[in-house]
């Protein structure tokens, strides 16, 4: 892997440092300082900070020695990061290194330390640089100074003093640069209004603002930022927010490469300092995560084992017991020992939060419905210390091929993969303890990791992602069983931080499903869900749930949310389920009309599922418009959409679709259906179903729903024909064996006749020539030449 160290931390999740992410500081941070001085402080506050400490303890060991080199702090830092594996060993648990004693200040300092020493690499004047008591022995004019003190003579004093004239003005212009640049930076008290927008009439304003000059368009970000955060102070006369607002957005596609789209549904989920923060920490790599397995080692015996082969690495913060942040390693970490055993698994560090919102118990039997590559399953299984039942569902065959591996490597022992489209799952098996819905999303959390997403999202995911998780929500929820004596939770995660696929979804949910309520993430950190977004206003609960930043916490974007079902899902529902043991009692009886939760109905979804079932009969070769199909009949659950949007084909169009078995069905309905609960039938059910037989002994609670009668088999020559023979030898009698021959032959009759009639005159008329003309000439009453 080979990470520098200069990858910056995640540590413990802290409030975002704006001094260090933007360097944007306000009048009140600039510290009074000399230009020079500055410059030497450039890493910001809390480096001075560390700078400071470093310097003093510095001066205790070596007051006044002139040119000491970075190095004499080198043993200093290495010790502190020593000290995170080793000094708490008499300690004996990892703990320790975020534990009470060592409070988030401590962190930063240590954070600080070690920044600072890959500065020191970089700069030596910042190791010294704080000291009072060095002030004097700092700076190296000071010492060119003194040397012309020294040694002026009536003979040099001239070039001496051209020689301080030019030092003079040097200083003075990088005084000058330095002022320049903090101004462009904060906004000083009186500092003239910045010419962002120029004037419309000139065509040097307009071109310079149509430029992707990088730098002029940085600067130009910054400066309109500036302009948002103190509108009134600083807006050039004439021009409006919105003037600078798609200035700005413009300059953020040009400068960082997204679409116009994306950047103005980013943008506006903060303010304009905020969303720039945020736009920059997509320019920066997250930093790589280790997840410890419980099931197999201990956080300390791993990175102790790490420690051995080069890796350099750390906790990854105090809210998490068994992750490790890697800052640098000399082997591949997806190959080392430890990890062919299952040690670790590499796992992004807001892909714990979910799980830790979930918060598994030991002996539940728990659901995750989108489970693919399994850094979440096996998390789960790890807490629930390989107890219980884990269904680990994909409806991507080929990732569930990396599940199952990641499963096998880790020693997880308790997990049954299944291949559903999770919208199918009410319906395979139900009441489970917890649900964990990690739904599949447009990932605007982890453009550092995929830069193709600031350019190849567009307003249709944004349409049909969410509706794909609304659907996917309902049928998590309608999974839980509320009467669950441990749980009774569902958590649903995106790596995304849109609204649509957020916020947004969570509300369609309460309002689908009453019997399910917000409930707290139990996170200890990350910032409060939107109540209110242009415009629109959520449930106030929403503000239980949590959205993870890149540039608040150096971790993906991520949205958690916790729910607790209350009730029974009613049999009516979307999913045409009856969870969580509903009755007929419950479910029949109520006009679904007046039940203010199940189905699809809004009027937005209603087109989407027309254009999709529209879509699907093209694909089928069938002409949409020749299909009739009523906009009420097109989807009426969730679990059923997909067959629903097959839409209802006319007479002509279902003759054309349907093969001879479901004619044969059509013509006896119900035959399937009604048919009595045979032990023949219950086997075949069985068979349909195999999770049920793989059930095991922790199961608490069974679905009262019996299965659903196997889908019938539609383009399935082989199958079709063998039931024929099969129904021909064992079920038919004498006379329809009879009619069985009639219709299988009446071909061969056909074509026999057809031969008979033109066949035999034909082959008379080709071997006898000469008799058939003088037949023909006799009969028509003409000469016989
Ligand atoms: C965000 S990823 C899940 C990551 C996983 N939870 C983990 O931690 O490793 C979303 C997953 O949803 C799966 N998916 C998409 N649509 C689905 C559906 N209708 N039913 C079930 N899974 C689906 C995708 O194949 C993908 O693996």
């Amino acid at each position: 892997m080979g990470k520098g160290r200069s990858k910056y931390k995640q540590g413990p999740p802290a409030p975002l440092n704006e001094l260090l992410v933007t360097r944007k500081r306000k009048p009140e941070e600039i510290p009074v300082q000399s230009p020079v001085q500055s410059k030497r402080r450039r890493g910001g506050a809390a480096s001075a900070k560390a700078a400071d400490k470093k310097g003093k303890l510095i001066a205790n060991g070596k007051k006044g020695l002139k040119g000491t080199k970075p190095a004499a702090v080198s043993p200093l830092t290495q010790k502190t990061k020593r000290e995170l594996f080793d000094g708490d060993s008499d300690d004996g648990i990892m703990d320790d290194e975020f534990g009470a004693e060592s409070g988030d200040e401590e962190m930063e300092d240590r954070r600080m330390s070690l920044k600072d020493d890959f500065l020191a690499g970089e700069s030596d004047s910042d190791v010294y640089d704080s000291g009072e008591e060095q002030a004097g022995h700092m700076f190296s004019e000071d010492e060119g100074e003194s040397d012309a003190e020294e040694k002026l003579t009536a003979a040099n004093i001239e070039g001496l003093s051209r020689k301080l004239d030019s030092q003079l003005a040097h200083e003075a212009a990088e005084a000058q640069a330095e002022l320049e640049e903090s101004a462009m930076q904060t906004n000083i008290a009186g500092e003239p209004k910045p010419h962002i927008l120029g004037d419309p009439d000139d065509e040097d304003d307009q071109a310079a603002l149509a430029a992707p000059d990088v730098t002029l368009l940085r600067t130009r970000i910054t400066d309109t930022v500036r302009v948002l955060d103190d509108f009134s102070n600083l807006a050039e006369e004439g021009r409006s927010r919105a003037d600078y607002t798609g200035q700005i957005l413009k300059d953020i596609c040009a400068y960082y490469g997204y679409s116009e789209f994306l950047a103005e549904k980013l943008f506006h989920l903060f303010s304009p300092q905020e969303a720039f923060s945020f736009f920059e920490a997509n320019e920066k790599e997250r930093p790589h995560v280790i997840r410890t397995n419980t099931l197999k080692t201990g956080r300390r015996e791993l990175a102790q084992a790490l420690i051995n082969r080069g890796v350099t690495l750390e906790p990854i913060g105090k809210w998490s017991k068994v992750g490790l942040q890697i800052f640098e390693s000399q082997v591949p970490l997806g190959a080392t020992p430890e990890y062919l055993a299952g040690h670790y698994i590499l796992q992004a560090a807001s892909s714990f939060l979910p799980v830790m919102a979930l918060a598994p118990q030991e002996h539940e039997r728990i659901l995750d419905m989108a489970a693919a590559p399994g850094g979440k399953t096996t998390y789960i299984s790890a807490l629930m210390k390989n107890t219980g039942c884990v269904f680990a569902n994909d409806s991507n065959r080929a990732r569930t091929k990396g599940l199952i591996g990641n499963i096998h490597r880790m020693g997880v022992k308790n997990t049954i993969v299944c291949n559903y489209d999770a919208k199918e799952f009410p319906k395979v098996i139900g009441g489970f303890d917890r649900v964990l819905l990690d739904a599949p999303c447009s990932g605007t959390g982890v453009i550092s990791k995929d830069p193709s997403i600031k350019t190849n999202k567009n307003a249709k995911d944004f349409m049909l992602l969410p509706h794909l998780q609304k659907q996917l929500l309902l049928c998590a929820i309608d999974s839980v069983d509320h009467a669950s004596s441990t749980g009774g939770y569902l958590v649903y995660s995106t790596c995304s931080v849109t609204v649509e696929e957020n916020e947004s979804v969570v509300e369609y949910a309460l309002r689908k499903r009453p019997n399910v309520k917000l409930v707290e993430t139990g996170l200890t950190f990350g910032r409060e869900g939107f109540t209110s977004y242009r415009g629109k206003t959520f449930s106030e609960k929403m503000k239980w749930t949590r959205r993870f930043y890149p540039h608040m916490y150096n971790v993906d974007g991520f949205f958690v949310a916790k729910f607790k079902k209350i009730g029974p899902t009613r049999a009516t529902a979307a999913n045409g389920t009856k969870a969580d043991g509903a009755t007929e009692d419950e479910g029949s009886g109520v006009d679904n009309n007046d039940v203010p939760f199940g189905g699809f109905d809004d009027e937005a979804d209603r087109e989407l599922m027309e254009k999709a079932a529209k879509k699907h009969l093209k694909r089928k070769g069938l002409n949409p418009k020749a299909v009739a199909y009523s906009k009420g009949e097109v989807v009426t659950t969730a679990a059923e959409e997909p067959k629903a949007l097959k839409a209802e084909p006319t007479m002509k169009g279902k003759e054309k679709t349907l093969g001879k078995r479901e004619k044969q069905e059509e013509r006896a309905p119900n035959k399937r259906k009604e048919a009595p609960k045979t032990d023949k039938n219950l086997s075949l059910q069985k068979r349909q179903a195999p999770l049920r037989v793989t059930q095991t002994e922790n199961r608490k609670s069974q679905p009262t729903e019996p299965l659903p009668p196997p889908a019938p088999r539609l383009r399935r020559k082989p199958d079709r024909l063998r039931s024929l023979r099969s129904k021909s030898k064992r079920n038919l009698g004498k006379n329809s064996l009879v009619r069985l021959w009639v219709q299988k032959s009446s071909g061969f009759f056909f074509s026999s006749f057809v031969f008979l009639l033109y066949g035999i005159p034909y082959a008379i008329v080709c071997a006898y020539p000469t008799r058939f003309l003088y037949l023909w000439s006799w009969l028509s009453g003409g000469t016989i030449v």
